[in-house]
């Protein structure tokens, strides 16, 4: 995607809503109807504000394409990196689904087109499509579940973590493949951000993975060569 480009398209394809964003699989065409008439598509660059937390936020928004990373502070305003998500998931759904403001932040990572909805229109989706609710469900308990994992974790060895963090990762792109799943290769700041390991653990910890022969790097990616090898770095 181009860098610079940052543009509203005002008309939602509404197939490549329906493509990438697994909520959406399967449903009547009058909730799509409903949901591609409200959305609008922006292409957003790297390193932009989408969501603000302790905003109101009115919006519901689907990632179509490109990674942003959901981001809180600690205590003594350390910036805390909690997930990284990509194409085919959904943020700003809590403070839709709670009448709450932003939960944290959203910042973009890469060149990023994403679509939104007003929050009312989504619950009245959610309302007519139960099957859409479950799929939402589903997509929360993967991250309840991602961050019990991380808790998990909390002391273990910084290989595993590192492999976790990969892990992760792969989960935020919602697809299920096992073998050649290719993430982006992130600064290795956001890594330890997330990962909660020093900048130089981490990259140590990656170059320990890549001779292990659990994944390859490029400039632009990382490629998980066989998911269920790594998960076995994990201790
Ligand atoms: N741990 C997490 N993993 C993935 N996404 C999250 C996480 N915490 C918050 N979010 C998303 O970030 C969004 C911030 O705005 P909301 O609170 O409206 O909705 C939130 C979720 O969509």
């Amino acid at each position: 995607m181009d860098e610079k480009k940052e543009h509203y398209d005002h008309r939602t394809d509404r197939e490549k809503l329906l493509n990438t964003i697994s909520l959406f699989e399967g449903l009547s065409e009058e909730s799509l109807d409903l949901i591609s008439t409200h959305a609008v598509t922006r292409t957003h660059p790297a390193n932009r504000v989408i969501l603000l937390e302790n905003d109101w936020g009115g919006s519901v928004y689907f990632i179509l394409d490109g990674w942003v990373k959901i981001r809180t502070y600690n205590i003594d305003g350390k910036e805390v990196t909690l997930n990284i998500v990509g194409k085919g998931e959904v943020v700003g759904e809590m403070a839709a689904l709670e009448e709450a403001p932003r939960s944290t932040d959203v910042i973009t990572l890469t060149p990023t087109m994403i679509s939104s909805i007003p929050a009312q229109d989504f619950v009245k989706f959610l309302m007519a499509e139960p099957l859409a609710g479950i799929r939402l469900s589903q997509l929360m308990a993967k991250r309840l579940r991602q961050l019990n994992r991380r808790l998990r974790l909390r002391e273990a060895d910084s290989l595993s973590r590192v492999a976790d963090t990969l892990i992760f990762l792969a989960e935020g792109q919602g697809k299920k493949a096992q073998k050649g799943i290719e993430i982006p290769n992130l600064p290795h700041r956001e890594l330890s951000s997330i990962s909660g390991l020093a900048r130089e653990t981490v990259t140590r910890s990656l170059t320990k993975l890549e001779k292990k022969g659990l994944i390859q790097r490029t400039a632009d990616t990382v490629c998980i060569l066989d998911l269920s090898s790594l998960e076995r770095v994990i201790t």
